[in-house]
């Protein structure tokens, strides 16, 4: 870029910053610029390449889009083919605008791209690029065309971009869609066009992912003149799911989809007519309105003839679904997976009742030791007497009060399988050096034993401590530590993740099956912290389950104590407010209330107990 030109510009951008001019084509390029110069720091006459990431980074950066990419590949090879001679190259990038997916136009127009770095893994965020397609379409969250001396880096002129944002199928942002020419000779009404054609394409491609994200559900289209809208809805007919497009068409909103709303409410039409996969069906809106033609796709469960997925994913189907669509538990799990079946250490790091028990068995289920013993303790709940007894086993007559014919012990049991020690640091010292010689030697002694006995176990352990700060303050010992965290994986808090609401809506189907959750009750469990993370949103559902009347769970049928820090004390009482209840509903009687709260009767009769819970019987 020739200096004169990129002086020229500088002065032009403060100028449009400063509002004593303004750039021809829009005000949102003026907008922008002046976000570059006022909030980000940037120098329009700056120089140099974008920030890139590395293979390993991009991988890393990339995993949680896999799923996205997979879905979209075939309409960007598409758009790729359509704008190939016209010199242009698409990108896919995520929200932070790294590119994670490129085509390359033919090799007049390849080189560049490639030495400007337009290519996977480069960075084009406003805030570090200025002005530029991607960058600001995403922070706008609008499609955009940036052409050539509307960028705000001067090196950036020879380029013109054309942008648009794609969405989840919940609404969210969740990427871009990028195509960029280097064509000097390009008008900017044809790279209007251009940009027509990248957002028919994205739409098509929130379309795909709509219908992969839900996949076992029926899934009307509907007309719109801003694009057709997609709604899911499951056998029963209510909306499980809705497009951006769709929301806007029918007013519908999130309270309304989580609570399971009946479609009838917002889409009338002819079920039966509807039932061929895509017969035209004239649509009416629930309050009687037309809406025109639209057509209906049965799940894709029903019409799949996809080849069955092999064995080893399969195996790891109950660790995907546990992951949901939390980024950071989806590489967890693909680490865990890529480690296949080499026995290392699992360390579960997670708050009470995140699921470190399920996740824990779901690892085990994924193993080569499926078909042997999954064993656990819990080292929180036993003095240590007992623990000692309980996983190393002991010979007969080995103390006084032992069992006559002794005891195998925890470990033994879980030979060929997988032992699962929750809380381990709450394990005491003694016993800490006793586990790590097991670990080590491959053996176990039990009390009172002559020889060892070889044992062949995969050890997952859990703990809601810091393991390493323990072990560094001597409360741990540091050996079996690094031994214990061979692969660590760290279970985020139920208010932590990002599919929060797919798994609120997932436990009230499970908790709840004949209710559904009125807008309020959504609300409030949509913003409780749930300190008792999963336990305590299954106690507080089943509750609500119990005392919902007309089948909808209102938010006077939630238990949602104040939180105040603390974690067990509430969640005490959500289990004692859960089973009062139930008992109240039965009228006292022990058995019907354990149906309904889905425990044997002894459990209910222990809990009865210890939580000193007065019944009629
Ligand atoms: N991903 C999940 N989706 C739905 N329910 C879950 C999930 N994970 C765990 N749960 C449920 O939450 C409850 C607690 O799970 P689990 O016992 O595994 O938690 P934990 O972290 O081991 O608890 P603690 O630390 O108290 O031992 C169980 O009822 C379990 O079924």
């Amino acid at each position: 870029m020739a200096s004169l030109s990129a002086s020229n510009h500088v002065a032009r951008v403060l100028s449009v910053a400063n509002h004593v001019a303004d750039v021809d084509a829009s005000s949102r390029i003026a907008s922008s610029w002046r976000r570059c110069l006022v909030n980000h720091k940037l120098d329009p006459a700056r120089q140099g390449p974008p920030q890139t990431l590395t293979e390993a980074e991009i991988r890393h950066v990339a995993e949680p889009m896999e799923e996205t990419i997979r879905l979209v590949t075939p309409e960007l090879d598409d758009l790729a083919r359509v704008l190939r001679d016209a010199g242009y190259c698409v990108n896919l990038a995520d929200v932070n605008a790294t590119m994670l997916f490129s085509r390359l136009p033919g090799e007049a127009d390849a080189r560049m791209f490639l030495d400007w770095k337009i290519y996977t893994g480069s960075n084009f965020a406003e805030a570090c690029e200025g002005t530029n397609g991607l960058g600001t379409a995403l922070a706008e969250q609008k499609p955009i065309l940036v052409h050539r001396d509307e960028h705000f880096r001067a090196q950036w002129h020879m380029f013109s971009c054309a942008v648009a944002p794609l969405f989840d199928p919940v609404g969210r942002l969740a990427g871009a869609v990028n195509i960029t020419s280097c064509r000097q000779d390009l008008e900017r009404a044809a790279h209007q066009l251009a940009l027509a054609v990248t957002m028919e394409a994205t739409r098509r491609m929130e379309g795909a992912i709509f219908r992969g994200h839900f996949r076992n559900a029926w899934i009307a289209t509907v007309p719109g003149d801003g694009g057709s809208g997609l709604v899911a809805y499951d056998d029963d007919r209510r909306i499980v799911g809705a497009c951006r497009s769709a929301r806007a068409l029918l007013g519908l909103t999130d309270g309304m989809i989580a609570s399971g709303i009946d479609l009838s409410r917002y889409l009338k039409f002819d079920h039966h007519a509807a039932r061929g996969s895509g017969e035209i069906v004239e649509l009416r809106h629930g309050d009687g309105r037309p809406l025109g033609q639209g057509h209906v796709a049965p799940p894709l469960r029903a019409r799949s003839h996809a080849p069955r997925r092999d064995a080893q994913v399969d195996r790891f189907d109950a660790l995907h679904r546990l992951a949901g669509r939390d980024p950071g538990l989806i590489r967890s799990v693909k680490r865990l997976r890529s480690i296949g079946d080499h026995n290392l250490p699992v360390l579960l790091h997670g708050e009470t009742g995140v699921g470190k028990d399920v996740f824990a068995r779901a690892i085990h289920g994924a193993s080569n030791r499926a078909r042997n013993n999954y064993v656990a303790l819990n080292c929180a709940a036993m003095p240590e007497s007992l623990i000692d007894a309980e996983l190393f086993g002991y010979e007969a007559g080995a103390f006084t009060g032992a069992r006559r014919e002794g005891s195998k012990g925890l470990i033994v049991q879980a030979d060929g399988g997988t032992l699962f020690l929750d809380e381990i640091g709450d394990m005491p010292i003694g016993l800490q050096t006793r586990l790590l010689r097991v670990l080590e030697n491959r053996e176990v002694w039990p009390l009172g034993a002559l020889k060892p006995v070889t044992v062949d176990i995969r050890l997952i352990s859990a703990t809601h401590r810091d393991l390493g700060r323990m072990a560094e303050a001597g409360a741990f010992r540091a050996d079996l530590y690094y031994r214990l965290r061979g692969i660590e994986v760290r279970l985020p808090a139920l208010r932590e993740r990002a599919d929060r609401d797919d798994i609120i809506r997932q436990i009230a189907r499970e908790e709840a099956p004949s209710c559904r959750l009125s807008e309020e009750a959504w609300s409030q469990l949509a913003a409780y912290p749930f300190p008792g993370n999963m336990r305590q949103l299954r106690h507080v559902l089943r509750l609500a389950g119990c005392t919902a009347e007309d089948g909808v769970i209102t938010d006077a049928d939630l238990d949602l104590p104040p939180f105040g820090g603390r974690t067990e004390p509430d969640l005490e009482a959500a289990e004692r407010a859960t089973i009062v209840a139930a008992l109240r509903k039965h009228d006292g009687r022990v058995t019907e209330a354990a149906r309904a709260l889905k425990l044997s009767r002894a459990t209910l009769y222990r809990k009865i107990k210890q939580l000193k819970i007065e019944t009629a019987q």
